[in-house]
């Protein structure tokens, strides 16, 4: 059963304290978002697609494995090109979706394209994480689904092979996920889908813009010109080459160590016109006191030797919250982020859990309903719990640059975005990268 996958060894580690301001160029695995779309489009696309320089880590290979269990021939063996060769999807099958939100939002609507019987479960946290309005939308659109606990995994799908489609209202507040699951299969619905999202705004508009733009360089109609609506023309998909960003998510631990120890790292392989929120991250960090330029080398975050709080509403990138709240603490001045009462749904409730476990090395975090007050006062070390989330550890390890003996109970959970995020993170602070 796919939520065995959590009980894989716990690896305590200690946080590397920086004596040195760090200095390093690294190369950083490809984006989780843009990997997993790039799957998922060319499963279904009409012909063959090449993956170049992908994300090889647990949340992509559990997508890779999802869509060979429904028959489409996946080769990951080769870590700069994987290949996609689409083939009728089939069940009877099983997807283990891990923790991975885009394998649990992204393969429901596919797996309703399959001829067959879909069952769907994950981790423990993952039965936890918002579905509900995902699987209502697909029902409404014509896929039979059970699911005995209403609303999350685990979740059979009885696939027909085909699905009818049409207009469907959904309150996508909980994710942008929700949405981008529906957009991403689309194009092979009867009728093509209209979703329009009615509740509190969506979070995360940049991968809703990810979405629709990796849908149309696939050859999908799609308009998002009116807010909050989406509209599928229904159509094929292409097979197609996609080159592969490094992470910007991932790459801001390692921009936050240049700050905290007033250095420089350079991530390389950027391209100019970046699919990810690059000018939005650039504002944040400069505000925080770093400087952040871009080069034919990379992307270059430079300390200047000072942290400043920072009051922002985060949530278009949500999922910078646990990096930023561990700046914050090393910063001169107190910081407030808003706009993310989503994040309780990620892969652990991260405003309580980061309140929880910095306030016991001795912060002052008060938790809202949506985001974080953080005022700045010395902390010590001790343990801290990552709860199976790879963004609590990095921002236990972001703090560890400044403080001794800070523990963290499992750093293997790393391995859902970064399986290198230890190794990397030491070469950096001890200056071996
Ligand atoms: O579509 C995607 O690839 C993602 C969308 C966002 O999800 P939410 O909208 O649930 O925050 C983001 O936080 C997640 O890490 C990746
Ligand atoms: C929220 C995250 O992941 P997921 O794709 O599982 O939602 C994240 O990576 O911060």
């Amino acid at each position: 059963m796919g939520h065995l996958t959590a009980t894989r060894p716990l690896r305590p580690w200690t946080a590397p304290t920086a004596s040195d301001p760090v200095s390093t160029t690294l190369r950083l695995p490809g984006s989780k978002s843009l990997t997993a779309r790039a799957l998922v489009l060319s499963g279904l696309a009409t012909g063959p697609s090449t993956i170049a320089r992908p994300l090889r880590a647990r949340d992509t290979e559990l997508m890779a494995n999802g869509l060979r269990a429904m028959g489409a021939h996946v080769s990951i063996s080769d870590d700069e090109r994987w290949l996609v060769r689409p083939h009728p999807l089939v069940g009877p099958a099983h997807i283990d979706v891990g923790l991975a939100g885009t394998v649990m939002r992204f393969l429901p609507p596919v797996s309703g394209l399959a001829d067959g019987r879909i069952t769907f479960d994950g981790d423990p946290q993952a039965r936890q994480r918002p579905l509900g309005p995902l699987l209502d939308a697909l029902r409404r659109l014509g896929v039979r689904i059970t699911s005995p606990a209403s609303g999350s995994l685990p979740l059979t799908v009885l696939g027909s092979g085909t699905i009818r489609g049409g207009e469907v209202v959904i309150d996508a507040s909980a994710s942008s996920q929700l949405v981008s699951g529906l957009l991403l299969a689309a194009p092979h619905f009867d009728r093509g889908v209209v979703v329009r999202h009615v509740g509190p705004p969506v979070p995360s508009a940049p991968h809703l813009r990810m979405t629709v733009q990796m849908l149309r360089a696939a050859g999908a109609a799609i308009d998002d010109t009116t807010p909050d609506v989406w509209t599928v023309e229904p159509g094929p998909l292409t097979g197609r080459g996609w080159e592969i960003e490094p992470d910007l998510s991932g790459a801001v631990p390692f921009f936050a160590a240049a700050l905290v120890t007033g250095g420089e790292v350079t991530v390389t392989g950027w391209p100019g016109g970046s699919v990810q929120p690059v000018e939005r991250l650039r504002g944040l960090l400069q505000a925080m006191g770093g400087e952040v330029s871009l080069s034919t080398t990379g992307l270059t975050v430079r300390g200047t030797g000072s942290v400043h709080g920072l009051t922002a509403d985060l949530s278009d990138v949500s999922e910078l919250t646990p990096a930023l709240t561990a700046l914050a603490m090393l910063a001169d001045s107190p910081s407030r982020f808003t706009g993310i009462a989503h994040i309780r749904g990620h892969e652990t409730d991260r405003i309580s859990a980061l309140a929880r476990e910095f306030s016991a090395l001795g912060a002052d975090l008060t938790e809202s309903h949506d985001g974080l007050a953080i005022r700045p006062r010395p902390l010590h070390g001790g343990v801290f719990e990552t709860y199976h989330d790879h963004r609590m550890a990095h921002a236990a390890a972001i703090a560890g640059l400044a403080v001794p003996g800070i523990e963290l109970s499992d750093v293997a959970c790393t391995s859902k975005t970064m399986p290198e995020f230890p190794a990397l993170w030491s070469a950096m602070v001890t200056g071996k990268s």
